[in-house]
């Protein structure tokens, strides 16, 4: 059994499928909270405001990080995102186990607030793979990917500082995986 009230970090670079595992994740396990982050960037066309981010300006997003209402926030390819601090932490009073799926930097700010929390990285079977799973999404432009790719060879190579590295080949093997690491 999961310990109550656990902070689980999911890590690893865009493309990689962190989200589609989290999402069968919620699907098999629905009593874990996924933490909704805030973004300066644009929505894409399927996503909506509340569900799958916060979507706000840059002043925004500084007015909340200057009034700590962030638990972590980084700079990433471009745009801002953060995990509000006051949802997180009701769950965590109330005993419920909280998923944050964030990039890298804002894992090893969670590392430094919440040294117990389990922390997971996801690992491509391969940057070809990942590329590939990058363009197949569709949701990029060609230079958002550059990014991405470009800030993946750096995360893929800090995957050892996490507590546990999964490789996203087989999806249901990975889920497994998943499973196994949180419960
Ligand atoms: N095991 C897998 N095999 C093949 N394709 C996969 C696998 N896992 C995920 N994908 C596909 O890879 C693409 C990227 O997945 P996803 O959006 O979940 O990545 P992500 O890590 O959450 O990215 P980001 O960090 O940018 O949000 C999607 O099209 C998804 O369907
Ligand atoms: N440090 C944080 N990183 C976050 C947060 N929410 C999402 N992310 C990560 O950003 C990249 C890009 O996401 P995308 O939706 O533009 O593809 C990806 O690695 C996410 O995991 C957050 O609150 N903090």
């Amino acid at each position: 059994m999961i310990k109550p009230g656990r902070l689980i970090v999911v890590t690893g670079p865009s493309g990689v499928g962190k989200g589609t595992l989290v999402r069968l994740l919620l699907t098999r396990h629905p009593q874990l909270y996924l933490s909704i982050s805030t973004t300066t960037r644009q929505p894409r066309p399927h996503e909506v405001e509340g569900q799958h981010y916060y979507f706000v300006s840059q002043d925004t997003f500084q007015q909340m990080v200057s009034a700590d209402e962030l638990l972590e926030w980084a700079e990433y390819a471009g745009n801002y995102y953060g995990t509000p601090r006051k949802p997180v932490e009701q769950h965590i009073q109330r005993s419920e186990s909280v998923l944050l799926e964030i990039e890298l930097e804002g894992a090893r700010q969670i590392q430094q607030t919440f040294p117990t929390a389990l922390r997971i990285f996801i690992l491509p079977p391969n940057v070809a793979e990942l590329e590939q799973r990058l363009r197949g999404r569709g949701q990029d432009s060609e230079e958002a990917i550059a990014r991405r790719l470009e800030r993946a060879k750096a995360e893929i190579e800090a995957a050892n500082e996490f507590d546990v590295q999964i490789v996203n080949d087989n999806l249901e093997e990975a889920l497994s995986k998943l499973e196994a690491a949180i419960f």
